[in-house]
């Protein structure tokens, strides 16, 4: 179900105001609260966070601090306070919203609402309960993420991209894919989340040409070096997420004794040899069923092939995982994950992720990369460039 246009169109133009306009622009969004009921006005949401008392942050992301709160009625939320520090927080703030406003999938995490109340933005989601796969997966006592529920979440992510690439309304690329952005909520159900860097794709395109931002140990080789950004840079990323949730470890810091650069060579070699199940978690031990895990790692293997041509699309991916374990194509030797002229696009002074399980190198970054002149001008139309000289943003 798509959510009503009219949100999506004044929640846009609640984000625009110019100085002169403010105050009339705040008029018009008391009206459209009333009509839609989805801005909340920034009281409730100081009331709900306890004035964003610290004890009542769950995190801090590109944009800036995430807060935990409840709302009169009983109900939990998430607030993303945007921070006043930073430009490029504010354009991708918008491009969340913007997005998350056009999308309902029970794979993809629920925009409640938004406020815009002077120089604070704020978005207001649903609050998910087991936060993020990555305070889970990457931490020593991971024994609650049993087989079953890891490939349950593989499959809910597979749904989740496969709605946005092909059966929201427009094809919309995450470029962001990681186990930071997937929230589990109580009953274990992945959400797809951050949609900062997400990428609406033009229908009539096979890829297009553009800056790179994502991050390392996640990205498709084929955008790194060449800025090509196509579904399968997400089909890449997911094939990495598959292989972390198998192994329990980040591609991102992967330190193994082993004859193999990151996760995806060594789960190749091993595969090659006929002993890919060597990658599995050994907390998996009790819970696994070799044949299914067998099957997922040659799909993460597809999914992270060199050749985006020869990944499955995330249709294939879901047909794929819901097939009984059998005869699958082979997977040719998977990229190598990129990570190129990197600048991390965390406000300065602004501190990591609290409560996650640290060390993490894995953080969300923007290059510097070019692509041509000529590849770059063909967007013309749905993506416009950004002046300042960093990525395009859609229109
Ligand atoms: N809806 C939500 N429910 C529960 N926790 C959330 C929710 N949204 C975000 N969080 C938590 O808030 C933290 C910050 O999230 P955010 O999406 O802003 O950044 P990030 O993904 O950690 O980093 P980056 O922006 O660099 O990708 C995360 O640790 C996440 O667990």
């Amino acid at each position: 179900m798509i959510k009503s246009k009219s949100f999506f169109r004044n929640l846009i133009k609640s984000f625009k105001f110019s100085s002169g306009k403010e105050r009339q622009n705040e008029d018009d969004l008391k009206k459209i609260a009333k009509r839609e009921q989805k801005h909340f006005p920034f009281e409730t949401l100081v009331a709900a966070t306890k004035d964003f008392h610290p004890q009542h942050k769950l995190g801090e992301g590109g944009f800036g601090p995430v807060y935990r709160g409840t709302l009169d009625d009983g109900r939990e939320i998430a607030v993303k306070k945007l921070s006043h520090s930073s430009n490029q927080g504010k354009r991708e703030f918008e491009n969340e919203a913007k997005l998350l406003a056009r999308v309902q999938h029970r794979n993809v995490v629920n925009l409640l609402g938004y406020c815009a109340h002077g120089m604070e933005k704020l978005l207001v989601y649903e609050y998910v309960t087991n936060e993020s796969l990555d305070k889970l997966l990457f931490k020593s006592n991971r024994k609650e993420l049993n087989w079953k529920r890891r490939y349950d979440i593989i499959m809910g992510i597979a749904r989740g991209l496969l709605y946005l690439h092909e059966d929201s309304h427009t094809c919309i690329i995450h470029r962001d894919i990681k186990a930071s952005n997937i929230l589990l909520d109580d009953k274990w159900v992945p959400k797809i989340a951050d949609f900062g860097m997400a990428r609406l794709f033009p229908e009539d395109r096979t890829h297009v040409s553009t800056r790179v931002a994502g991050t390392s140990g996640y990205m498709a080789p084929e955008y790194v070096m060449r800025g090509h950004l196509s579904v399968k840079a997400d089909v890449f990323s997911f094939g990495v997420l598959v292989l972390e949730l198998i192994s329990g470890q980040r591609n991102s810091s992967f330190n193994s004794n082993v004859d193999a650069q990151n996760l995806l060579d060594w789960a190749y070699k091993l595969y090659k040899k006929g002993k890919g199940l060597e990658i599995m978690d050994p907390a998996l031990a009790l819970s696994a069923a070799s044949e299914q895990v067998a099957m997922c790692i040659q799909i993460g293997l597809l999914c992270t092939q060199s050749d985006p041509q020869l990944r499955p699309d995330m249709r294939r991916v879901v047909v794929l995982l819901s097939k009984k374990p059998g005869s699958l194509e082979e997977p040719t030797r998977p990229g190598v994950p990129g990570s190129r002229h990197r600048r991390y696009r965390r406000p300065h002074g602004l501190s990591s992720t609290a409560g996650t399980s640290g060390g993490s190198d894995s953080r969300t970054s923007e290059s510097t990369f070019n692509t041509s002149t000529a590849s770059t001008s063909a967007l013309a139309s749905p993506l416009k460039s950004d002046p300042h000289g960093k990525r395009p943003m859609q229109s």
